[in-house]
């Protein structure tokens, strides 16, 4: 039977048992009467946890995702799994257990669909989230930037350092400061039977490139390694990893445990203003990233970047790149020496294609097929930025891989788990260059789910330089040496921003080839 609605508005009030309700608010105001103050206290404690809850759990937004009973209610076990390194394990786990959309969080979600790719990287509209904005040492700058027109902007300013012709003129000053000079110091090494660290070896060497391609200094790391540089940058990367999580100690004096850190950052900020202020008075010009940025100029000829902006840019650019290219090369020469087989083959096709060990050029490794899918499986099977790259959902939310979800959602797609999911790639976990070199078409495929240089509008700026870097490396170590690694290394993949052994270190002997 259908009820008028005066008739059914009338039926309610007079069923609602208002009596009952009355005594109830009657004895919980006779109660908090009675209560201790700690009793209030904990009451409303109580009675908010409820509150907050209900909202979360039942009310959310997000509600419909799957992810574990705690990620409806808080973000802190996704943050702790995030400060402790543990990150990949639960992207790969959370698409097993929930499917290619999974909640890790309050309001974050994992990804795991390469159909989510263009949706969420391909445009300004989803935007870099909050976390971005511990990238902002020294101002912002063109990784932090959220504001797709500062970002704009700045690239216009600083892609002028990463054109084609530019990369290629570097080429020469690169090789000599960076792989070569790192052979002769291996030379020593293998005469003298000594074992080393190639890990801080290749951070040395990358410290060395960047001093010379940018700043027009040459520190000589690889030799005499006594420039604290890569301390102050080791330390500013820390700090931001720290930042990147708990950003209210951004907002505090700053504590004891991190003051070297502070230091080192400080330090940091001095050196490359310093480099600054000395080259804009200079008489002769280097030709270096420094000096195009400098000279960088808008339509009307006017000055795109400020001192302070330079050094925003420069100090962060020094930071980051430094250890995406060493930390590369690294898990790059660890699969080679943990697969043999691979290793000779492209021994192989360096020696037949650099008879003379002492005369390599880009322009002869460019076409290498074997080096060139050797580094593609390395950055497949071990992307140093193997986390999620957080993008804000845009107001009124967006449809991804089959869910709705609201705007303000935190979302991302893990290179690492993208690599590793197994409804794309065949066989995974196994680094195996040949799927790299099958027919074209089977390639492109693949390559549309392969990001280690992130993908879209906001992908990274070095590709050029950074390829460039590797093939120099790898072809001029393995061209001189072979290479042993000690046995029971800890070479697990974790996380601190970047992908890196857990053992912190990878300790080899090398001998001189004949
Ligand atoms: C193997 C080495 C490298 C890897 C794996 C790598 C990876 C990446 C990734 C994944 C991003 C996106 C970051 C994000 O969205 O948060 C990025 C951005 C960027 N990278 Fe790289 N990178 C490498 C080397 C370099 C080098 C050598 C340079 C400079 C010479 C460089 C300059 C940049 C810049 C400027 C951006 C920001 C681009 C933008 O937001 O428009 N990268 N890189």
């Amino acid at each position: 039977m259908q009820l008028a609605l005066p008739e059914a508005v009338d039926k309610f009030w007079r069923h609602l048992p208002l009596d009952r309700l009355w005594q109830k608010l009657k004895l919980l105001e006779q109660l908090a009467r009675r209560a201790t103050p700690r009793q209030a206290i904990a009451a409303l404690v109580l009675a908010y946890a409820a509150h907050f809850a209900i909202c979360r759990v039942l009310l959310a937004p997000l509600r419909h995702i799957r992810g574990s009973a705690l990620s409806r209610i808080t973000n802190l076990p996704f943050i702790l799994s995030v400060t402790n390194g543990r990150q990949l394990r639960e992207y790969c786990e959370a698409r097993r257990k929930y499917g290619k959309v999974a909640r890790l969080g309050a309001n974050i979600v994992s990804v795991v669909d390469p159909a989510a790719l263009k949706i969420i990287y391909n445009s300004h509209n989803f935007r870099k989230s909050a976390v971005y904005d511990a990238l902002d040492w020294f101002g912002p700058n063109i990784f932090s930037a959220r504001d797709p027109e500062f970002h704009k902007q700045r690239r216009r300013a600083v892609y002028q350092s990463y054109s084609p012709a530019f990369v290629n003129a570097m080429e020469p000053i690169l090789y000599e400061t960076g792989p070569r000079a790192l052979a002769s110091r291996i030379c020593r090494y293998a005469e003298e039977g000594v074992v080393f660290d190639i890990m801080q070896e290749l951070q040395l060497m990358r410290i060395d490139e960047i001093g010379t391609t940018t700043f027009g200094q040459h520190f000589n790391l690889v030799h005499k390694r006594e420039h604290p540089l890569l301390e102050w940058v080791s330390k500013t990367l820390k700090l931001g990893i720290v930042h990147m999580w708990f950003p209210l100690l951004r907002l505090i004096p700053v504590p004891q445990a991190f003051s070297s850190h502070y230091r080192a950052r400080a330090s940091l900020h001095n050196f490359v203003a310093t480099a600054i202020e000395q080259r804009c008075h200079a008489i002769t010009k280097n030709r270096d990233t420094l000096q195009v940025l400098i000279d960088a100029q808008g339509v009307e000829g006017e000055r795109l970047l400020t001192e302070q902006e330079l050094v925003s840019e420069l100090a962060v650019q020094l930071v980051i790149s430094n250890f995406q290219v060493s930390l590369t090369a690294l898990w790059t020469i660890n699969l080679l020496l943990e697969n043999p087989d691979t290793l000779k083959q492209l021994v192989y096709e360096l020696d037949h294609a650099l008879p003379d060990p002492n005369n390599i050029t880009d322009n002869k490794l460019v076409h290498l097929p074997y080096l060139d899918a050797v580094i593609r499986e390395s950055t497949r099977h071990r992307p140093v930025v193997a986390d999620g790259l957080p993008r804000v959902v845009p107001k009124g939310g967006c449809q991804i891989s089959g869910e709705y979800i609201p705007g303000n959602t935190v979302v991302f797609v893990s290179a690492y788990a993208l690599h590793h999911e197994e409804e794309l790639w065949h066989d995974p976990e196994t680094f195996r260059p040949e799927r790299w070199l099958g027919p074209v078409e089977q390639v492109n495929e693949i390559k549309k789910y392969y990001i280690p240089f992130s993908t879209g509008v906001r992908s990274c700026a070095g590709q050029r330089f950074a390829w460039m870097l590797l093939r120099l490396t790898l072809a001029t170590l393995l061209r001189r040496f072979t290479f042993e690694a000690l046995s029971d290394q800890d070479m697990t993949p974790a996380m601190a921003i970047l992908m890196m052994p857990a053992g912190g270190e990878y300790m080899v002997r090398a001998t001189k080839r004949a």
